[in-house]
């Protein structure tokens, strides 16, 4: 490979400083799972809370993702591996910055959730599966989108006819099935709270 002639160079702040200021450490929170399962509602009113609780935070999703950095990729597999390693370097850049990251994407491959995750300090990307089954999520359909999918109107749609991996050792599981939106939102404030993340 040809040298690339790039050298890093040091800030004189550094992310620890920058948490100081904040009083709380930076992470991600990965939100992944089916279309419909509540990735996008449950990370929303989470962000309501920890803003109440004086956390700085910024939510990655569709919208100001695949609108903008990401508007070139589509959803065949390489497409997806692209849009989730691209958001993972932004996670980076946020976390870095002393800021609670939540994303909210399927991220459907595990091998791409890890390599994510080895993009962080041990405890910095937290993943959380978003738990719903298939018959639920289309059940709900919250943008109609499985309609057009058994219409033949869109293809590649995950869990149908593209996979889904679940995660195998996510650190928080909220089942949206059996659990309210403030129960899961509990859920995950407690887990930061239990693990230090917030001051
Ligand atoms: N073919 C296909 N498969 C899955 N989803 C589709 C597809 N086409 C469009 N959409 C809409 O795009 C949203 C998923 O985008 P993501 O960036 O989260 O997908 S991925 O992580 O790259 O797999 C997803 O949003 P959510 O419903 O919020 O998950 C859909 O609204
Ligand atoms: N317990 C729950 N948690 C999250 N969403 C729920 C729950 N029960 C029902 N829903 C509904 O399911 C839908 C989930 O949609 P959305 O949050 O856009 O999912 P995703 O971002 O995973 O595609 C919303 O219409 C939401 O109101």
């Amino acid at each position: 490979m040809e040298e690339n002639h790039l050298t890093w160079h040091e800030g004189k702040v550094m992310k620890h400083d920058r948490e100081k200021i904040k009083k709380h450490k930076g992470a991600v929170l990965w939100f992944t799972g089916l279309s419909g399962s509540g990735k996008s509602t449950i990370s929303v009113e989470l962000e309501k809370v920890l803003y109440g609780l004086n956390v700085h935070t910024y939510r990655l999703d569709g919208d100001n993702v695949r609108h903008g950095l990401n508007r070139d990729l589509g959803f065949a597999d390489q497409d997806r591996v692209e849009n989730i390693r691209r958001i993972g370097e932004v996670s980076r850049l946020f976390v870095d910055a002393g800021i609670v990251t939540l994303t909210a994407f399927i991220s459907p491959f595990q091998r791409d959730r890890d390599m994510v995750r080895s993009l962080f300090q041990d405890g910095e990307f937290i993943e959380i599966y978003v738990k719903a089954s298939l018959e639920a999520c289309e059940a709900r359909d919250p943008k109609g989108l499985y309609k057009k999918v058994r219409k033949g109107e869109i293809s590649q749609f995950t869990g149908i006819d593209s996979p889904y991996e679940a995660p195998a050792s996510a650190q928080i599981v909220v089942d949206t099935e059996k659990q309210t939106v403030e129960e899961a939102v509990e859920m995950i404030v407690g887990y930061l709270k239990v693990n230090g993340y917030l001051a």
